[in-house]
């Protein structure tokens, strides 16, 4: 994989993330403080050997190969409330120092559990943790975050693919924690395994569309086209995780962008876990780019990747032929594709504006 040459910082401006997988983007060094003061033995003894069991360096040939990477750690964060409260703290302050004033992070509150989950993850031992506290914790990390850190974090639940009898307890927790900074259902997982929705996840989509949650869902990653259909008219989907294979569908294509549909793209992911071409230049996000799409720069997951949201915004300039008026117009548009209520959105919007020194005007976007 080609690693972007220069070291000068790309658009040192305040940036907005939507798609960011909070268990994928933890710090090494917590991993393994936590695991030293649980007691838990891992393979690794310290941060180097650690990252070389996490980090995928160059494209996986399968992409269970991508999401065997979370076996190596996750056990040691689940099931214990300090650690959950951590890794939610942690990921403001790091997002903070990236620049980014705005983030939705997402995570699987039944991967964080051990106890009111089936089965319990990652061979736990039945604990006091459920899903609803892991979501509670979460928030709280989240929020003390936003306070230390002056940033603005709310959280995305995600139901998994392979999981769909989660999934009504999903969208439960998002009904449950609105008002603690949730503000959205997603489905994540892999695609071509299962690629067309099951019922748990259709009906949980159904509940969250009844209840005015709003809907993003990994679609067209790996799987194909169809996937995007169908989480656009069935799951009722308003935002697309990655989609880089919509492009397939050229009518679908269309549709999504005269229906202004956001996709969230995830550059440097969407090259390591082989979704797309290893050539950056010949990547889909070039194509979004040049049909003025309404799309997010995302790292996804930082810590496997074994990057930051700079390494994506300077692989997009360096070989996908990003300009600054490029990144000043998709911030724009993932500001206004965000979960905020619209008091929010409209302050955040203008947050950016003012930032890049932009009149506001609705023709930009
Ligand atoms: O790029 C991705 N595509 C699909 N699923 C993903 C991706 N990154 C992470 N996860 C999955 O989402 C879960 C909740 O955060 C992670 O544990 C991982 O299994």
């Amino acid at each position: 994989m080609a690693q972007p040459a220069s070291t000068e910082t790309i658009f040192n401006k305040p940036k907005i993330e939507l798609h960011v997988h909070l268990d994928g983007a933890i710090r090494v060094k917590t991993i393994l403080d936590v695991a030293r003061r649980r007691g838990i033995v891992l393979k690794a003894e310290n941060e180097d050997q650690m990252k070389h069991l996490c980090v995928v360096h160059k494209p996986v040939k399968e992409f269970t190969e991508f999401l065997d990477k979370f076996e190596e750690y996750m056990h040691v964060i689940a099931g214990d409330r300090e650690a959950i409260k951590r890794i939610a703290y942690e990921f403001v302050e790091d997002k903070s120092k990236e620049g980014v004033i705005y983030v939705e992070v997402r995570y699987s509150p039944h991967f964080l559990a051990n106890t009111d989950v089936e089965p319990i993850p990652w061979n736990q031992k039945e604990g006091d943790v459920s899903p609803s506290d892991v979501v509670h914790l979460v928030n709280q990390g989240l929020a003390e975050g936003e306070r230390d850190f002056n940033i603005k974090a709310r959280s995305i639940l995600c139901c998994m693919r392979h999981m769909p009898n989660w999934s009504m307890e999903v969208v439960e927790l998002c009904k449950k924690y609105k008002d603690e900074g949730v503000v959205a259902i997603d489905l994540a997982g892999d695609e071509s395994i299962n690629c067309e929705a099951q019922p748990g996840h259709r009906l949980a989509y159904e509940e969250a569309v009844k209840c005015g949650i709003h809907r993003t869902v990994h679609a067209g990653e790996g799987g194909p086209s169809s996937a995007v259909k169908e989480a656009v008219e069935v799951l009722k989907a308003e935002r697309i995780g990655h989609g880089y294979n919509t492009l397939d569908d050229r009518v679908l294509y269309k549709q999504l962008l005269e229906q202004n549909m956001h996709f969230e793209l995830c550059p440097i992911s969407s090259v390591l876990t082989a979704a797309c071409d290893p050539d950056y230049t010949k990547n889909p996000v070039v194509t979004f780019k040049n049909d003025k799409a309404n799309y997010s720069l995302n790292t996804d997951d930082p810590l496997i990747f074994d990057s930051t949201l700079q390494l994506d915004y300077r692989t997009a300039q360096e070989y996908m032929g990003f300009t600054e008026e490029e990144f000043e117009r998709l911030n724009i548009n993932s500001a206004k594709s965000s979960f905020l209520p619209e008091k929010e959105k409209k302050e955040l919007v203008n947050k950016l504006y003012e930032a890049y020194s932009m009149v506001e005007n609705s023709e930009t976007a």
